[in-house]
């Protein structure tokens, strides 16, 4: 009788079965996780995930690894095969999973035909692991950190090569699990200090915290009760950059999940009014699941592309564009988004961009004021894209007078949060 899998073993073909169906522009490893993980135990959901992320992260160093070892190239490989082989080898190199286990775990996860040719290559890096090592030290840092040049290229051109490497430092550590504590219930900081779990705040960040233990979870009886928001100190700069104020209007124009329409309601303390929208129906509803668990009374939601000139939503006069951008300010918590297209290959989504934010621009009444934000640390989707925006309706748009008041940007190696951009516009209309 075929004797059954180990709880690690299915934690490993989970991992495995995670890797095959990714696709950094439309599988992303998060959703495949949460899709493929949920029936593993907690420990083998940990082991499942931290495998799947571990392998992504080091992508690019492990096929620099593989590469010299595989006759006909990384491309012969079965795609099968070839992920396993990047499964143990993360293992053997970046794990302390014992190497035995790591080998014989991966050439189970193969078909028969193909057990001799991984058992070779898992034994013949575990053979070779110091030499291996020795060669990452000396490799490019792109390779070692596992960054496409492009991505690279781009923050030495923006940033120099030391904050580059920093940057990289930082982004391949795991980022802490921080939250806003949900003062819109009343009840919520004395649930939380009455469960006997020690929360401490996050040094220089008002308001924000985490747990005191990093080996503690955060229970999840705090996230489906509303009492806290988990989200990373540098969203809320965009909120206050703008400073909406009780009684206020205010359009959240790119809401979804609804992050910073939970800071504006907080902000104005529920007094008032904030029109949540977004292109995409489905994460409509997601903004409208938040704003029930946190108790948010006042924030409606609406389904609106704003890039669509014909757009027929009316626009007050404090407005939030927190636009879609390439992700690059959180690549510490999504690890694989450094490989998606948008992440390499920004163009498009800057000018998708500067036509949200002119379009809306155009239609924000006289006095008011807009916070163009992104979680990009890309100069061209930030400061670039708004002073162009402002220029060109400056010379289209005779009546408007728009003024760029201020900007702010977090960087993960400098501030040591996720990255963060928010720049406030003045609207002044001529008569
Ligand atoms: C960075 S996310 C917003 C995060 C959100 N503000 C928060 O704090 O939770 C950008 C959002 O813009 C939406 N979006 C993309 N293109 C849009 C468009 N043309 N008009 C309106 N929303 C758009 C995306 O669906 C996505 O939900």
């Amino acid at each position: 009788m075929p004797s059954r899998p180990s709880h690690r073993q299915n934690a490993r073909s989970a991992a495995h079965q995670i890797l095959c169906d990714w696709d950094p522009d439309k599988r992303w490893a998060e959703k495949l996780i949460a899709q493929h993980a949920k029936n593993l135990r907690d420990d083998d959901q940990r082991l499942a995930t931290r495998l799947v992320m571990g392998t992504l992260q080091h992508l690019r160093t492990l096929d620099f690894v593989l590469t010299p070892m595989l006759r006909n190239g990384i491309d012969s490989v079965a795609p099968t095969s070839l992920w396993a082989l990047r499964l143990g080898v993360e293992q053997l190199l970046f794990t302390r999973i014992p190497a035995h286990a790591a080998v014989s775990e991966t050439v189970s996860l193969v078909s028969k035909h193909q057990r001799g040719f991984v058992n070779a290559i898992m034994r013949r890096v575990q053979r070779e692991k110091s030499e291996i090592t020795a060669k990452l030290e000396e490799a490019p840092a792109p390779v070692r950190y596992s960054i496409p040049d492009k991505l690279f290229n781009r923050w030495v051109e923006a940033y120099g090569e030391d904050a580059t490497i920093a940057l990289c430092e930082v982004i391949n550590e795991p980022a802490p699990t921080t939250f806003r504590i949900n003062e819109l219930k009343p009840d919520a900081r004395q649930r939380i200090e009455a469960s006997g779990i020690a929360i401490s705040p996050v040094e220089d960040w008002e308001d924000y915290y985490q747990v005191a233990d990093p080996k503690q979870s955060i229970p999840a009886d705090w996230f489906e009760q509303g009492w806290i928001y988990a989200q990373d100190p540098a969203a809320s700069v965009a909120v206050r950059t703008l400073a909406p104020q009780p009684g206020e209007q205010v359009l959240d124009a790119c809401a979804a999940p609804g992050g910073k329409t939970f800071l504006t309601a907080l902000a104005i303390n529920n007094q008032g009014n904030i029109t949540a929208t977004d292109s995409d129906p489905d994460r409509i509803e997601r903004i409208e699941e938040n704003c029930q668990r946190l108790g948010i009374t006042c924030a409606s939601t609406a389904t609106t592309d704003w890039t669509d000139l014909d757009a027929t939503l009316d626009v007050p006069a404090a407005v939030l564009i927190d636009a879609p951008c390439s992700n690059t300010g959180v690549l510490r918590r999504r690890i694989d988004a450094r490989y998606r297209k948008t992440t390499l290959n920004p163009g498009p989504i800057t000018s998708t961009q500067r036509r949200i934010l002119a379009n809306i621009l155009t239609r924000i009444p006289d006095g008011g004021r807009c916070v163009y934000s992104t979680c990009s640390i890309d100069p061209a989707e930030n400061a670039h894209c708004v002073h162009r925006v402002i220029d060109e309706l400056t010379s289209s748009h005779p009546e408007l007078k728009l003024t760029f008041v201020e900007d702010h940007q977090t960087l993960p190696h400098i501030d040591d949060v996720d990255g963060h951009y928010a720049a406030l516009i003045k609207i002044e209309r001529q008569a």
